[in-house]
C-alpha cells in the first residue's frame, strides 16, 4: 500500500482515523471543486481546494497564466498544494487539485502517501460544460479538443495515483457520487484500522 500507515483510531471520530485530507483529482470540469463542496455541505468534512488559495494570493488564474506564465502556475500550485497537505487542521478533508496538479513531480510524489480519489468522466459527458471553459486557460482554441489531448496525457498518471475511482459520467447527480465517496472513505479507513 502506497498510503501512510493508519493514525491510531478514534471511537470518538464519525469519520474514522485522520489520514490527512482526501484528495480529488481528474480531469477538468469533472466537477472535483463542486464535489468538495457538497461533500463538505452533506457529510460534514472539512474542505479546501488549491486553486481557491492561488486565486486568494494571486488572483484569477487566466490573469496569472498571462502574466506570469504556465511553469510559474505550476511552482506556485505544487508549493500551495504541499502546505495544504502539511497543514493537520484539514485531517478529514476533501481536498481538490486542479486537473494538472498530478502531472507535476514533487505533488506526484506527494499524492503517493494519500489517500486519492479519482474523479472519472467520459468526454462526451463533460462536452456542454466545456462550451463556458473561458476561466480554464489550458482549454484556449478548441476546448474540446485541447480536453481530448491533455485526457490522453493524464490518464496514467490519474489511474496510478487513485486509491478510489469514482464515476462522474452521464450526467450522474453530486448526491450519487458523493455517496459512493463517502462509502469507499469508509470502506477504506475500516481496511487501514483492522
Ligand atoms: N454531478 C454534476 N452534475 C451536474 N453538474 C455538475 C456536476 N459536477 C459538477 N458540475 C458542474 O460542472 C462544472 C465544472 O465543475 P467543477 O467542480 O468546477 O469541475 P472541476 O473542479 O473538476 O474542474 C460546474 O459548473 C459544476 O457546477
Ligand atoms: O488541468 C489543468 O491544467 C488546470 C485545471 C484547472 O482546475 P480544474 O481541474 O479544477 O478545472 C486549473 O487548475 C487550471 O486552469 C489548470
Ligand atoms: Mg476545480
Amino acid at each position: 500500500m502506497s498510503r501512510r500507515p493508519p493514525a491510531a483510531p478514534d471511537p470518538q471520530a464519525d469519520l474514522g482515523p485522520s489520514q490527512g485530507p482526501i484528495v480529488l483529482i481528474g480531469p477538468m470540469a469533472a466537477g472535483k471543486s463542486h464535489l468538495a463542496k457538497y461533500m463538505a455541505r452533506r457529510y460534514g468534512y472539512g474542505y479546501a481546494d488549491s486553486d481557491s488559495l492561488i486565486v486568494q494570493r494571486h488572483g484569477q488564474i487566466p490573469q496569472l497564466f498571462e502574466a506570469r506564465g504556465e511553469d510559474e502556475f505550476r511552482r506556485i500550485e505544487a508549493e500551495t498544494i504541499a502546505e495544504l497537505l502539511e497543514d493537520e487542521s484539514l485531517d478529514d478533508s476533501i481536498l481538490s487539485l486542479g486537473g494538472g496538479a498530478p502531472m507535476t513531480a514533487s505533488v506526484k510524489a506527494l499524492l503517493q502517501h494519500q489517500m486519492v480519489a479519482y474523479l472519472e468522466i467520459d468526454e462526451r459527458s463533460v462536452r456542454r460544460r466545456l462550451r463556458r471553459a473561458g476561466n480554464r486557460p489550458m482549454l484556449k482554441g478548441d476546448p474540446v479538443q485541447r480536453w481530448r489531448d491533455l485526457m490522453a496525457q493524464r490518464r496514467d498518471t490519474y489511474e496510478a495515483l487513485a486509491d478510489i475511482r469514482l464515476d462522474a459520467s452521464g450526467n450522474r447527480p453530486i448526491s450519487r457520487i458523493a455517496e459512493d465517496l463517502h462509502e469507499e472513505i469508509q470502506a477504506l479507513r475500516r481496511q487501514d484500522a483492522g
